[in-house]
């Protein structure tokens, strides 16, 4: 059986300590939040209208299922939705840009163009 995340924490006997193993922490969580964000790229080169950015059943399923998550591995739900609506909103303002820039780039058609600027 695999440890849930909780466990995994270290107890820390000073805030030296403490920082330490979140600088540890963010240096795993950085890179993969970017990586995650190539992904708001790969959307805007997929969807064929701006206006499809957001998607909010996409951003309640998400929520359901980090909140599970959060629940299995020993933590605070709430605090990972926080966190996840809070990440969504930036990532949705980041795919609008780079749809935005696809366009201007002449790398969408028309019709996502003209969408584009209506939205
Ligand atoms: O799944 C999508 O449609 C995405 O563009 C990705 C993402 C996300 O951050 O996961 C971002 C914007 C949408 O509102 C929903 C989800």
């Amino acid at each position: 059986m695999t440890t849930r995340a909780i466990d995994r924490t270290k107890t820390c006997a000073s805030m030296t300590e403490v920082r330490a193993h979140v600088d540890a922490m963010d240096d795993i969580l950085v890179p993969l939040l970017v990586e995650r964000g190539g992904y708001m790229t790969q959307a805007a080169i997929n969807k064929p209208r701006a206006a499809l950015v957001r998607d909010e059943a996409r951003i309640e399923a998400i929520v359901k299922r980090v909140r599970a998550r959060a629940e299995a591995e020993g933590g605070q739900p709430d605090v990972i939705e926080a966190i996840y609506r809070g990440m969504m909103e930036a990532y949705i303002a980041y795919e609008h840009r780079e749809f935005a820039r696809l366009c201007a780039e002449g790398r969408k058609n028309e019709s996502a163009q003209a969408l584009s600027v209506a939205s």
